[in-house]
C-alpha cells in the first residue's frame, strides 16, 4: 500500500482509503522570486497532472524529460508510506510585506485547481513553520540568522525537513543559528559510551538539506543541485526533496563542496544565458530583424542547442558540424574567439563562484572584493 495522496477536481483525496493522515504541508519561508518560481512549478505540475506524479514539463509536453526521477517508483512510494508522509498538497508562503503577499496571490491565481490550498502569511513565520511538514528556506542569504533565531522557530521545526535554497549558506551555518552546534554533532552515531547522546544536544532536531535550484523552476525547467548530507537524510526526506525538485525540473546530487560553483553555474546561469541570448538578438536587430522575432528565434535556437547537448552531442562537435568550410558560422565563431568570449564566460562563472561563497557571511559589498584575505 502507498500513502500517496492525490489532488482531484473535487479537492484532495487519499489514494488509499486506509490512509487517514493529514495532508502534507510545504511552507516556503521567504517566498520571493525563487520561492514563487518553485511554488508555481509545483502547482503547475499538480494542476496539469493530478493523477501523475511524474508530470512532463510544459516546455516539453510529450517527453517528461524534465522529470527523470519518477515519483511513481516503488521505493519512493514505500518511503512515504513507511512514515505516513504524503507528497505535499498544501502550501504556506511566508513574507513580511503586503506587496510581497500580493505578488504570490497573483502568481498562484492561475492554478485554480490547487490555488485554494495556498495560504499566505505576513509576519507569521513561526505559525507558517508550525503548519509545515517540510520547509523551504527562501530568504536572502544574509537574513538566515535573523529569521531562524526567533523564539519558537527551533521548536516549530523539530523533526521536520528544512530545505535551504540560500546561496552561500552552508548547512552548519543554519545548524548554528538554530542549535549553536555543527550539524553533524546533532546526530551522533551511537556507541556503547554515549548511547547516541551528545551533552547539550537538542532533542529531535530538524534535518537540513542544502539545494540550489534556479528561476526556470517557474517553467519546470530548473537544474537543481541537491547537496549530499552528513549524516545522510532519512530515505523519506531524501525522496521528498527529490519529489519537490523533480516537479520543477532536473536534479543532481553533489557534495556540499560543489554548492558554490553550482550556484554560479545553475543559480546564476539563467542570467548569463539571457545576456548571451540578448546579444544574439541585438546582432540580428542590427541587421534588420524585428526585435520580437529576433528574441523568439534566439531563444528557440538556444533551446534547440541545449536539446542537442542533452541528446548526447558534445558542444565542440556541434560547433564543427555547423561550421561549413569557408562559411558564415566559422566567420562568426572566430569573431567570438577574438572577443575572448570563452575566457570571459568561464571567468564569470569563476567570479560568481567566489562571490557566492561569501554571500552567507552577512557582509555587504562582496562583489569587487574578490581577493579575500
Ligand atoms: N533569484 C534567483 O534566481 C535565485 C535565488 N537563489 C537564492 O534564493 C534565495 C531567495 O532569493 P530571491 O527569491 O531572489 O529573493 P527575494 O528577495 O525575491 O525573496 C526573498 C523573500 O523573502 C521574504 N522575506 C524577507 N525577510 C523575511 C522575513 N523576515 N520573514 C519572512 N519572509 C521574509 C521577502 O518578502 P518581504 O520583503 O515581504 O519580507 C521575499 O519574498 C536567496 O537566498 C538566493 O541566494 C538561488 C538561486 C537563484
Ligand atoms: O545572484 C544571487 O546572489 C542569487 C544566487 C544565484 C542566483 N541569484
Amino acid at each position: 500500500m502507498t500513502a500517496l495522496r492525490v489532488p482531484t477536481e473535487h479537492g484532495y483525496t487519499s489514494a488509499s482509503p486506509l490512509n487517514n493522515s493529514k495532508p502534507t504541508t510545504l511552507t516556503i519561508l521567504g517566498c520571493g522570486t525563487l520561492g514563487i518560481a518553485i511554488l508555481s512549478g509545483i502547482l503547475d505540475s499538480l494542476s496539469h497532472h493530478p493523477n501523475r506524479s511524474a508530470a512532463p514539463s510544459p516546455a516539453y509536453p510529450d517527453s517528461g524529460a524534465a522529470t527523470p526521477t519518477s515519483t511513481d517508483s516503488p521505493s519512493l512510494s514505500n518511503s512515504f508510506s513507511n512514515t505516513l508522509l504524503d507528497t505535499p498538497t498544501r502550501f504556506v508562503a511566508c513574507v513580511r510585506r503586503p506587496q510581497s503577499a500580493k505578488r504570490i496571490r497573483d502568481a498562484v491565481a492561475k492554478y485554480k485547481l490547487v490555488a485554494n490550498d495556498v495560504q499566505i502569511l505576513q509576519g507569521e513565520n513561526v505559525k507558517g513553520v508550525q503548519a509545515a511538514d517540510v520547509v523551504i528556506l527562501g530568504c536572502k542569504p544574509y537574513m538566515v540568522g535573523e529569521i531562524l533565531r526567533v523564539p519558537g522557530m527551533k521548536e516549530a521545526l523539530a523533526g521536520k525537513l528544512l530545505i535551504s535554497i540560500c546561496a552561500g549558506v552552508p548547512v552548519d551555518q543554519i545548524s548554528d543559528a538554530l542549535y549553536e552546534m555543527p550539524y553533524e554533532s546533532l546526530f551522533p552515531s551511537k556507541t556503547a559510551a554515549n548511547n547516541g547522546i551528545t551533552p547539550g544536544a537538542t532533542e529531535n532536531p530538524c534535518r537540513i538539506v542544502r539545494v540550489m535550484p534556479n528561476t526556470a523552476a517557474l517553467v519546470r525547467e530548473s537544474m537543481t543541485v541537491i547537496a549530499t548530507s552528513t549524516p545522510p537524510l532519512p530515505d523519506h526526506y531524501q525522496a521528498l526533496t527529490e519529489w519537490i525538485f523533480t516537479r520543477v525540473g532536473r536534479t543532481v546530487s553533489l557534495p556540499p563542496s560543489m554548492m558554490d560553483v553550482s550556484t554560479a553555474l545553475c543559480g546564476s546561469g539563467p542570467a548569463f544565458l539571457a545576456l548571451f541570448m540578448e546579444s544574439l538578438a541585438d546582432g540580428a536587430v542590427a541587421m534588420g530583424l524585428p526585435r520580437a522575432e529576433a528574441q523568439m528565434m534566439a531563444a528557440q535556437t538556444m533551446r534547440g542547442t541545449a536539446g542537442l547537448v542533452q541528446n548526447g552531442d558534445h558542444p565542440a562537435l556541434i560547433r564543427e558540424k555547423v561550421s561549413t568550410p569557408g562559411g558564415c558560422t566559422i566567420g562568426g565563431l572566430l569573431v567570438l574567439e577574438e572577443g575572448r568570449v570563452r575566457g570571459t564566460v568561464s571567468r564569470s562563472v569563476r567570479e560568481a563562484t567566489v562571490v557566492a561563497s561569501q554571500l552567507g557571511k552577512g557582509v555587504s559589498g562582496v562583489n569587487g572584493t574578490r581577493f579575500f584575505t
